[in-house]
C-alpha cells in the first residue's frame, strides 16, 4: 500500500510504516503527479482535495484530513469518486483553548482587565467553543453561546444570535467553521457592517479561519480607529489568503501568529493516530500503536498545589507550559525573512495542560475541568 502524507505530520511513520510505504510531501505544494499512485492520502489544512490535485491518480482508498476544518477537502467529488474520507473532530481542541486562554491573559494584562467583569462571545460552540466557553465560566466570565445550527436541533440551547452578540460582547471568540455558502454562512461573518455594531471596545480573537473576518475591512476599521486615537483588542491566528497575509493589519494585532493554535505536541499527534485508527478499521485490522507509546516525557512534569491556590493563580500555572507571546515574537521577528510556512513547520514544542500532573491535598477541581492532570 503507498501513503503519501504531509511532511508536517508528526509521528507519520511510527503509525503507518506498518501498514504500507510512508512517503512525504510538502502539503502546501503537492500536484497531481506527485500522488498519481497513492492508495492512502494522509494531509493537513494547506493541501487542497480536490479534482485537480486527484486527476492523475485512480487507486486512492482512503483520504484522510488530520485536521477538524474541512473548507480543502472537495467532499462532492471524493464522494462521487467512492473514496473514503474522514476528517480528526476535536483532536485539537484543547490546543486551541489553551491558545485563546493564553491571549486572554496577555490582552487582561495589557488593558488591565478583570476576566470575570467581562462578556465574552463565542461564536460556534462545537468542540472547541463549548470547551472554552466551560474554562471561561470557571474564570468568572459571563459566557454568550452563539450557535445557531446548535440552536436549531437542541431546544434548550441558549442561543444569542450574531446581531446581539456584535452589540452586547466586550470579547467576541470565533470558533466556526469556514463556510462560504447557504442559510449558516461563516465567511465575512465579520465585515464592515457587522463590524460597526461592536462595541468601540470590543476585542476580536480569531483563531478559526481567516476568511471569517473581511480582512480588508477590518484593517480600514483600525486605521479609521487609529486617526481618533483608538485601538480595539485583536488576536489574530488566522488569516485572510495565508500564507499571503495582509501585512498592514499585522500592526493593528496585539497578539499575531502563524495559525498554529492547534499546534500543541497532543494536538497535532492526536490528529494522526485518528487517521491511523480510522484507516486500520476501514482495513478491518486491530491498532497496534496508541499516541501514549510515543509522546516524550514533558519538560515539566509535576507541581504541588497548596491550599492557598486560588483563581489568579491558574495562569502562573498555564504559562509554565505556554505563552502565545512567544509565537507573537516569532511571528512578528521571522515573518519577513523566513516566511509564514516556515514557521508552522519549525514549531516550537508546546505541551498541553493534560501533561502537567498537579499533586497535594487540595487540587481544586476547577483545575481538572480546565485540562490539568492530577498525579499518577
Ligand atoms: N487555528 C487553528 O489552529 C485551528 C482552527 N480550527 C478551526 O476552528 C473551527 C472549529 O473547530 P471545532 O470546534 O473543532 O469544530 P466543530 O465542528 O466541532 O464546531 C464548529 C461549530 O460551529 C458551529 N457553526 C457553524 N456555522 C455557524 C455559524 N454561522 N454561526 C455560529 N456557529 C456556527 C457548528 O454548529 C459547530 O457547533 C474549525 O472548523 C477550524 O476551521 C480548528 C482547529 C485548529
Ligand atoms: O484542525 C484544523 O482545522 C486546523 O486548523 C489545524 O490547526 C490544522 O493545522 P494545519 O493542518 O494547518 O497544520
Amino acid at each position: 500500500m503507498r501513503i503519501y502524507a504531509d511532511e508536517n505530520m508528526p509521528l507519520v511513520q511510527q503509525f503507518f510504516s506498518d501498514l504500507g510505504q510512508v512517503t512525504l510531501f510538502d502539503g502546501r505544494n503537492a500536484c497531481a503527479q506527485q500522488l498519481a499512485d497513492a492508495d492512502v492520502l494522509l494531509v493537513r489544512s494547506v493541501t487542497n482535495v480536490n479534482q485537480t490535485l486527484l486527476q492523475a491518480n485512480s487507486t486512492l482508498s482512503f483520504v484522510g484530513t488530520a485536521t477538524i476544518g474541512l473548507d480543502h477537502i472537495d467532499q462532492a467529488y471524493l464522494d462521487q469518486r467512492q473514496i473514503p474520507f474522514v476528517n480528526a473532530p476535536g483532536c485539537n481542541a484543547q490546543s486551541v483553548v489553551e491558545y485563546v486562554l493564553s491571549s486572554l491573559w496577555y490582552l487582561a494584562q495589557r488593558y488591565q482587565w478583570q476576566l470575570s467583569a467581562k462578556t465574552i462571545a463565542v461564536v460556534g460552540v462545537g468542540n472547541i467553543g463549548s470547551r472554552l466557553a466551560k474554562a471561561l465560566t470557571i474564570l468568572g466570565a459571563k459566557v454568550l453561546l452563539c450557535d445557531p445550527i446548535r440552536q436549531q436541533h437542541e431546544p434548550d440551547f441558549p442561543h444569542t444570535d450574531f446581531s446581539t452578540v456584535c452589540r452586547e460582547a466586550d470579547i467576541i471568540s470565533f470558533h466556526t467553521p469556514l463556510q462560504s455558502e447557504g442559510e449558516f454562512a461563516t465567511e465575512h461573518l465579520l465585515n464592515a457592517q457587522t463590524l460597526a455594531q461592536l462595541k468601540p471596545d470590543c476585542a476580536i480573537i480569531n483563531a478559526a479561519r481567516g476568511g471569517i473576518i473581511d480582512n480588508k475591512a477590518l484593517l480600514a476599521e483600525a486605521e479609521s480607529l487609529a486617526k481618533l486615537g483608538k485601538k480595539r483588542p485583536l488576536v489574530l491566528d488566522v488569516w485572510e489568503h495565508e500564507p499571503t497575509i495582509l501585512m498592514p493589519l499585522l500592526a493593528f494585532a496585539d497578539i499575531a501568529t502563524a495559525h498554529i493554535a492547534g499546534h500543541s505536541i497532543e494536538g497535532k499527534a492526536r490528529g494522526t493516530e485518528m487517521l491511523y485508527q480510522s484507516l486500520c478499521q476501514q482495513l478491518n485490522i486491530a491498532p497496534k500503536y496508541q499516541l501514549s507509546q510515543f509522546l516524550a516525557t514533558p519538560a515539566v512534569e509535576k507541581v504541588q498545589i497548596n491550599p492557598n491556590f486560588g483563581l489568579p493563580d491558574v495562569q502562573s500555572l498555564a504559562r509554565l507550559l505556554y505563552d502565545v507571546a512567544r509565537d507573537d515574537a516569532i511571528f512578528r521577528y521571522t515573518l519577513n525573512n523566513k516566511g509564514f510556512d516556515w514557521i508552522r513547520k519549525t514549531y516550537p514544542a508546546r505541551r498541553e495542560f493534560s501533561s502537567l500532573q498537579l499533586s497535594g491535598t487540595a487540587v481544586p477541581n476547577w483545575l481538572l475541568q480546565l485540562g490539568f492532570s492530577l498525579e499518577q
